[in-house]
């Protein structure tokens, strides 16, 4: 109904917002596009579900999230992945874990402080709804 599309307009906004936010730091550069399998050839073999922060925006403007939880199972990817895929003890795999840990925790910071938790329960009970 017409309250609860408003409702998950404003998921939606809430979303992109931090998308845009995360896109803008520059740590997180390795994230905003889906890795090239030209460049990177055995990626897929490795990696299972890729995801990135365009694929995360695309996945919104598609409507595929209905909850900060199903956002979050996505968005949480894009750092699993990259500790997966980086496990050795050189410096390029170390660099870019530490900048894996380093979004796991912005992402968590940003929903701890800006996420209303009535907010993320009304869009649980619609989706629970349908
Ligand atoms: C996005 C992501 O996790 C990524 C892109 S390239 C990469 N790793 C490497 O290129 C090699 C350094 N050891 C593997 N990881």
């Amino acid at each position: 109904d017409k309250q609860e599309e408003d409702v998950l307009r404003e998921l939606r906004l809430f979303l992109r917002n931090v998308i845009e936010r995360l896109s803008l730091d520059r740590r997180f550069r390795a994230f905003t596009k889906p890795v090239d399998t030209e460049e990177v050839p055995d990626y897929l073999m490795v990696i299972k579900k890729p995801m990135d922060f365009s694929t995360l925006l695309t996945n919104i403007d598609e409507h595929k999230y209905h909850t900060v939880r199903e956002f979050m199972a996505d968005a949480d990817l894009i750092w699993q992945n990259a500790l997966e895929y980086n496990p050795d003890n050189d410096p390029i795999d170390r660099h870019i874990r530490h900048r894996a840990c380093a979004l796991k925790d912005t992402v968590r910071a940003i929903i701890r402080d800006e996420l209303d938790g009535d907010f993320e329960r009304v869009c649980e009970e619609i989706r629970e709804s349908r």
